[in-house]
């Protein structure tokens, strides 16, 4: 059995990998010959992982075609902003009915959908299987190196869940099925936003305290917000809400993590905003969603989006904006606002 791997990045190594460990056959489609060259002949990828060796049999090319070839899986593992571009080279390739596992957590660049929407706008009903996402508290630093992780395969077909759940488990992957797709996918997307934010308290100097407060505070609007785009409730307090949530506000392995805190640190946001390079999907994330509430939903509060999208685009004082939050209308916990 082969799969095909979109992308040579961290999560798209750290996937191949636990692949590679279930003894299936994986390449990899990448457009940067350092990381390429790192995987065929270096066997590691010093970009993203100083320490790690990878096995010779885990192999990268800039050949989507022979990616694609025989492949009866296609992951994707690049950012989101190169989502749909990718799977507009791969449709011409199909040859056989494929499942695709989108890993991705956003929307697409162009038109702001969930990955599993656009997945299925490129592709037909006779192209695909129906559309899993593999998603959850999963830092590709910590999968590579085999610890102990849970995810979740997401789609609204239950067999084809149960089929990738046993792709990629094994005794230090745990994968659970789901069908809540827009639930799991939009809380993937929105902890990204919190976890900018806890990095923001973090950079600013605030402690555990704070941190616990953001990610309480945190859920219950990522919670309202995914039920108005017709999640179910229960679906934030699993593996892709409260536990993404968690795992992304609370490691420096984080990149929206580590974004808000260069930005805290330094109390503006406009030097990161202009200097990035990394993959950092809170910032669009952000915009996406606040653009959405604007347009779409104006009596909807969410007061930890609105700060951090003020400090992102509208050049907001991060220290500032922690004191309007604080000073809000005092009120009573209810997660209906
Ligand atoms: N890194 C992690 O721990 C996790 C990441 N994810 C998600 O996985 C997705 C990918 O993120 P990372 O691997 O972290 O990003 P990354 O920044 O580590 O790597 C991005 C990769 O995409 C490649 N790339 C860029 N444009 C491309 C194109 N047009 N065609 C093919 N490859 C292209 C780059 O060369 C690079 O290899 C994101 O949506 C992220 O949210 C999900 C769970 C864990
Ligand atoms: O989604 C992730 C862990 O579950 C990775 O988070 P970052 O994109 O912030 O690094």
């Amino acid at each position: 059995m082969k799969a095909a791997i979109l992308g040579t990045g961290s999560w798209a190594t750290g996937l191949a990998r636990v692949l590679n460990d279930n003894g299936v056959e994986v390449l990899m489609y990448g457009v940067d010959d350092r990381e390429i060259d790192d995987i065929n002949i270096r066997h590691c990828n010093y970009k993203y992982f100083k320490n790690v060796k990878l096995e010779e049999n885990i192999r990268a090319t800039k050949n989507l075609a022979d990616v694609i070839d025989g492949a009866s899986y296609i992951i994707i593992t690049v950012p989101t902003q190169f989502v749909r571009s990718v799977l507009e080279q791969v449709k011409p390739l199909l040859k056989t009915k494929v499942t695709i596992i989108n890993a991705a957590k956003g929307f697409d660049m162009n038109t702001n959908m969930r990955i599993s929407d656009t997945i299925r706008s490129v592709f037909t009903n006779s192209e695909i299987n129906p559309v899993v996402s593999l998603i959850g508290p999963s830092h590709a630093e910590e999968v590579v190196i085999r610890m102990l992780t849970a995810v979740c395969a997401v789609s609204l077909d239950e067999k084809t869940a149960q089929d990738v759940q046993k792709l990629f488990s094994n005794d230090y992957l745990r994968v659970y099925t789901l069908t809540d797709e827009i639930g799991a996918e939009y809380g993937a997307a929105y902890k990204n936003v919190i976890a900018v934010a806890s990095g923001i308290l973090k950079g600013l100097g605030y402690g555990d305290n704070s941190r616990a407060a953001l990610i309480t505070r945190g859920l219950v609007e990522m919670t309202r917000y995914g039920m108005l785009k017709g999640g179910k409730a229960e679906t934030f307090f699993g593996l892709t809400g409260v536990g993404d949530l968690i795992v992304t506000c609370s490691s420096e392995h984080s990149r929206n993590f580590q974004a808000g805190k260069e930005i805290g640190l330094s109390d503006n946001a406009s030097d990161f905003m202009a200097g990035n390079q990394k993959t950092v999907e809170g910032i669009r994330t952000c915009k996406v969603i606040h653009d959405d509430i604007l347009k779409n939903y104006p009596e909807f509060e969410a007061p930890i989006t609105n700060c951090v999208y003020e400090v992102l685009y509208e050049n907001g004082k991060p220290s500032e904006k922690v004191k309007e939050l604080m000073n809000r209308t005092l009120k009573s916990e209810s997660i209906k606002g």
